[in-house]
């Protein structure tokens, strides 16, 4: 039994398409090429995991899909469309890695969620009825309603992410992407993004959720991506999280426990449990092969 692969989850509408990365590359313009010819699709109504070493080209990835950073090459398709379209009718949500906001800026709780509605506004941006509605719901949904009067640099993380959600939800982005939602936000919090990111999956919607808590991965993610300037395995997390997948991305980087023999067993089972980290949340293999070996009875 491979203990962390066990939760599969719903069946994929792997007729709808979602989003379609085909070979992009990305060069900033100091020259720096932070991603080469990268490639994967995700179904819609899916969560998908992208993972990588700091440095491999994550942000730089969400920054391709956004449209905030041009392509030297490929193309973006976000629900059978190009992006630009996608874009242009607002189905992108984004919700920035902490470090990318400046949290000095004077500006409420509901002004921010309220943010998210500027795309269904007019240039006036002036916020009729359904939009107020909308930045209810959503404050309402992340639990943060009692909070809409203050200002978004006096919260905490964890409040913080929860706001950047809530703006995600009232903008009704069909496709969300999440860089690293987890950083800095307790156990508690975590659960709370991950059992409303199921929910919005289960509206049919696609999730990209960057980060490094590898343990919580198979545990919520349905899919995952390995990058590490390129796109070096895509597909069900259970195909693609597997040992040599996660070395290949990981490298050095990647601390390792293996567990077996008289440690583990007081009997002729011979199953290893491996466990990997590049943080605070292990994943954990219990029997799969290690070393070229099988490790199972
Ligand atoms: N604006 C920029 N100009 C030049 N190089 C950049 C720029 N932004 C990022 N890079 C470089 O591109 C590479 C990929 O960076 P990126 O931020 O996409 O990584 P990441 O996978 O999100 O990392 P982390 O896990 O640390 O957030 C890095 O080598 C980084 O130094």
């Amino acid at each position: 039994m491979n203990v962390a692969l066990k939760s599969a989850h719903r069946v994929e509408d792997v007729q709808s398409p979602g989003l379609q990365v085909d070979h992009i590359t990305v060069t900033y313009k100091n020259g720096h090429t932070a991603l080469r010819d990268a490639s994967f699709s995700i179904p819609a109504g899916t969560i998908t995991a992208l993972v990588g070493v700091n440095g491999a080209g994550k942000s730089t990835l969400f920054k391709a899909v956004m449209g905030f950073v041009p392509l030297a090459q490929g193309k973006v398709t976000i629900f059978g469309e190009p992006a630009a379209t996608a874009l242009k009718r607002n189905a992108v949500a984004y919700v920035p890695q902490s470090e990318d906001v400046d949290w000095n800026f004077p500006v409420l709780v509901e002004d921010v969620v309220m943010m998210g509605r500027y795309g269904h506004m007019n240039f006036m941006r002036i916020a009729r009825a359904e939009d107020k509605r909308a930045v209810d719901a959503a404050l309402e949904r992340v639990g943060m309603s009692d909070y809409r009067k203050r200002q978004i640099g006096e919260l905490s993380g964890g409040q913080k992410k929860r706001v950047f959600l809530a703006r995600a939800l009232a903008q009704d982005g069909r496709l969300i992407l999440l860089d690293e939602p987890f950083t800095g936000v307790d156990v508690r919090t975590e659960e709370a993004i991950i059992m409303l990111l199921q929910a919005l999956r289960d509206e049919g919607r696609v999730m990209l959720v960057s980060t490094h808590n590898l343990g919580s991965v198979p545990r919520f993610c349905d899919r995952a991506v390995l990058v590490n300037r390129t796109v070096l395995a895509a597909g069900p997390t259970a195909e693609v999280f597997t040992k040599s997948n996660l070395e290949k991305a990981f490298g050095g980087v990647l601390r390792q426990f293996i567990l077996g023999g008289a440690e583990l067993h007081d009997d002729e089972d011979k199953r290893k449990v491996t466990v990997l980290t590049d943080d605070e949340h292990p994943f954990v293999i219990y029997g799969e092969e290690t070393n070229g070996e099988k490790a199972g009875k």
